[in-house]
């Protein structure tokens, strides 16, 4: 799929064929060797121009492709023989040159690139590296920093960057292929020597060791056990040291120890992942592609505390007129200037201008009555949001959208205020509401298609990847949560530390230990709502009901701290202590390990000790059973949606692919004679009982997750 074309008498333009983004399949490949090899035999044909159709040049190798048996030429070959064509080649970059369509542009003696396009390898956020000669090109072209800091980061840079770095030769905001043509024309017959980047010497930096070193210390503190940044440092420090053949050899074997390993598998099922939540669907059988969002030119967001101004933020940035409601004067006052400042960062971080006019002030609520879509953000009181939505219902002109914002709270209960429930569906935003790409969309047992689809588009027009989920407690993210925690404090309780737990997490990927997650987050949220639903004794309980509720293990633990109020960070008290209130590093506390010794010894309970792989095992399999309850239950539509949920909300480590991959990567039958195991053990715990879907799953042979939903297959009732 290349097309070949004879311009100006005298330059064969190839053109890539391959929608949506003209990525390097196989069949691709064979048409680039076949019209490369046409335009080298012509005799007339004195130049050749490569450009992609649509707008694009290259998105890179067909990730499709990657989990199949390979056929269709080689790319490194190809590319290699492109740039040692004796006829001059331009790449003509429009849209994007990215991964593969980089390399490839990079083998070619000059690079056109239109000013609104985009440039980069970002190889490295798929779990590999550059492996069709990117490693060993780019340093040579644009220096060794440059390129470690591009390839290790897989940033895209804009044309302009490009031309500033000497990626490309010329940028123009003219029609592209006629600038290439032009350029090919004036080129021709010129010696290639000094254009052929693999012939080129790497430039050295004085300091080129501590270049690296400081390189690879960097990717690793970021990196927290992926493989592929360390594997690209490792890759352009052989275009440094060694010659360009031997350099590709290193490139290859280290782009095979990638291609082989689980986190690029992981990686690859992510990035699809977080397209495939876009086609939403609700076992009502409302879909993405039938439900047809309305416009949304003015909203508005009632509450202006945190999230209220992040969201307000969000909207902004992204163009949309915001009315932000705040009834409380001084908090008023107080947002307007922190939503000013956060617009004012934005923009200088950006380089556009503020977006302050966008946003209108009022302490009245009634300021909402001409607006189309409303978020409400106030504080998560049932009573206090029920109270608005009644309001928002009799205020609002026909039509209007009523969103939440909340992390569990029953959009159902909310939607029977209004006099149109059709109208409403929550939008679980995460703090920072502007930063968070991360955004649970949840439609309750009324939730017209259109108001999903609504809000699933607003969520992509702010820039957050939208999931559609369904109305529980906790909906996707939290609810997956609690069993995780439980786990947590169980092990406390048998004789585990903050410390220990953190320490497995975080050594498994997680940007942080539950511990010190729930410090920075504030334990005082769970409590608030543990007290909301009767699971917190009025007053300190001995004995044995202590630590059971409904007939159930409970640890009290997360209680009897924020009793001594030690909400976390904010206190500067928590899991762990900190050296003043809103102190952000943890440090181990006494006070805490004389605190569980106590506890433990007043309800009986010997500590043990506990190894790493039964933190890990119990921690993760309760998460996973619970996320395996969520698709039986119909609360998510697939396990894509899970997993991008906990990568973009909870922190799982992307190149473990999210839960649900991991329980498939670790093997079902695993999973599920694990639980069978803990739950054996630990009976009065229902959470590790394993689930009958993922017994379901086991007796279906453990099918790989993408054929899940076969199994799932759940009868839906009428939205
Ligand atoms: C023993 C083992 C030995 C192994 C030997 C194997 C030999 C292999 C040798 C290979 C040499 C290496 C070559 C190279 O270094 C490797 C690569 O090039 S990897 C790919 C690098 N490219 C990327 O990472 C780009 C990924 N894409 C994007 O970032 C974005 O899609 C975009 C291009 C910026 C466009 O963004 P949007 O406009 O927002 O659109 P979408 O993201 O929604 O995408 C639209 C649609 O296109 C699909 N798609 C995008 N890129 C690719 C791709 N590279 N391959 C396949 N499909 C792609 C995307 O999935 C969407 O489709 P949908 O999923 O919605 O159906």
């Amino acid at each position: 799929m290349a097309l070949y074309t004879r311009v100006s008498g005298s330059v064969g333009v190839i053109t890539l064929q391959n929608p949506p983004v003209n990525a390097l399949s196989a069949a691709v490949r064979q048409g680039i060797v076949d019209m490369m090899d046409r335009a080298l035999s012509e005799p007339e044909v004195k130049s050749v121009v490569i450009c992609g159709q649509n707008g694009k040049f290259c998105g890179g190798a067909d990730i499709k492709e990657f989990g199949t048996n390979m056929s269709g030429p080689a790319l490194i070959p190809l590319i290699d023989r492109i740039e040692s064509a004796a006829k001059p080649v331009v790449a003509a970059i429009e849209g994007i040159a990215l991964g593969g369509g980089l390399e490839l542009a990079l083998g070619c003696h000059y690079r056109i690139a239109h000013s609104k396009a985009k440039l980069g390898l970002p190889e490295v956020s798929l779990g590999l590296l550059p492996g069709a000669g990117g490693t060993q090109r780019l340093p040579r072209l644009i220096s060794i920093p440059a390129a470690l800091e591009l390839i290790t980061t897989g940033r895209h840079v804009t044309a302009a960057e490009a031309l500033q770095l000497g990626i490309v030769d010329k940028v123009t905001d003219r029609n592209t292929l006629d600038e290439a043509v032009k350029f090919a024309l004036s080129v021709a017959g010129k010696s290639l020597d000094l254009h052929r980047i693999s012939t080129n010497p790497c430039p050295h930096p004085p300091d080129v060791d501590a270049v690296f070193e400081t390189a690879m210390q960097r990717v690793r503190q970021r990196a927290r056990g992926a493989l592929a940044p360390v594997a690209c440092v490792q890759a352009v420090r052989a275009a440094a040291t060694l010659p360009y053949a031997h350099g590709m050899e290193r490139e290859r074997e280290l782009f095979k120890g990638l291609f082989t390993s689980g986190q690029a598998r992981a990686l690859q099922y992510y990035f699809f992942a977080q397209r495939a939540v876009g086609r939403w669907s609700t076992p009502g059988g409302a879909r993405w592609d039938t439900s047809k969002p309305r416009p949304v030119r003015r909203a508005a967001v009632i509450g202006l505390g945190t999230m209220g101004r992040g969201i307000t933020v969000a909207l902004a940035q992204a163009g949309l007129s915001v009315v932000a409601v705040e009834t409380n004067e001084k908090q008023l006052t107080e947002a307007k200037q922190g939503v000013s400042d956060m617009l004012e960062r934005g923009a200088r971080r950006r380089g556009v201008p503020p977006a302050l006019d966008k946003v209108i002030y009022s302490h009245k609520i009634q300021a909402v009555a001409d607006v189309d879509l409303v978020i409400e953000a106030v504080f998560e009181d049932m009573e206090l949001k029920k109270a608005i939505f009644q309001q928002l219902s009799a205020l609002c002109k026909p039509g209007t959208f009523l969103c939440t914002n909340t992390s569990g709270l029953d959009i159902d209960e909310l939607a029977a205020q209004t006099q149109n429930p059709e109208l409403v569906v929550g939008m679980h935003f995460f703090a920072p509401a502007h930063v968070m790409k991360l955004l649970e969309v949840v439609y309750g047992q009324k939730s017209s298609p259109q108001a999903v689809a609504t809000a699933m588009q607003i969520g992509s027009k702010i820039g957050k990847v939208s999931v559609a989920v369904g109305n529980c407690r906790g909906f996707v993210g939290n609810r997956i949560l609690k069993p995780y925690l439980e786990q947590a404090f169980f092990l406390l309780e048998e004789g585990a530390t903050p410390e220990l737990v953190d320490k497995v997490l975080e050594e498994f990927g997680f940007a942080m230990g539950v511990f010190r997650m729930s410090d920075l987050s504030g334990l005082d949220v769970g409590w608030r709502v543990r007290k909301a639903i009767g699971l917190v004794a009025p007053e300190a309980l001995t004995g044995p009901y202590a630590r059971v509720r409904e007939g159930h293990r409970y640890s009290p633990l997360g209680d009897l701290l924020c009793e001594q109020v030690r909400f976390g960070q904010k206190t500067g008290r928590g899991w762990y202590q900190y050296d003043k209130p809103g102190g952000r590093v943890a440090k181990p506390d006494p006070w805490l390990h004389r605190f569980l010794e106590e506890y433990r010894a007043q309800h009986g309970l010997v500590a043990r000790r506990i190894d790493h792989q039964e933190v890990l095992d119990r921690c993760l399999y309760a998460l996973i059973n619970e996320g395996f309850r969520i698709l039986e239950d119909g609360i998510a539509a697939g396990p894509e949606d899970i997993d991008v949920i906990y990568v973009l909300g909870y922190g799982w480590p992307q190149h473990r692919g999210g839960p649900m991959f991991y329980a498939g990567m670790v093997g079902l039958n695993k999973v599920l004679e694990r639980l069978e195991h803990y739950h054996q053990v630990h009976p009065d715990v229902p959470n590790l009982q394993p689930c009958s879907l993922l017994r379901k799953l086991v007796a279906s042979g453990s099918p790989p997750i993408n054929k899940w939903r076969e199994v799932i297959k759940k009868p839906h009732s009428q939205l």
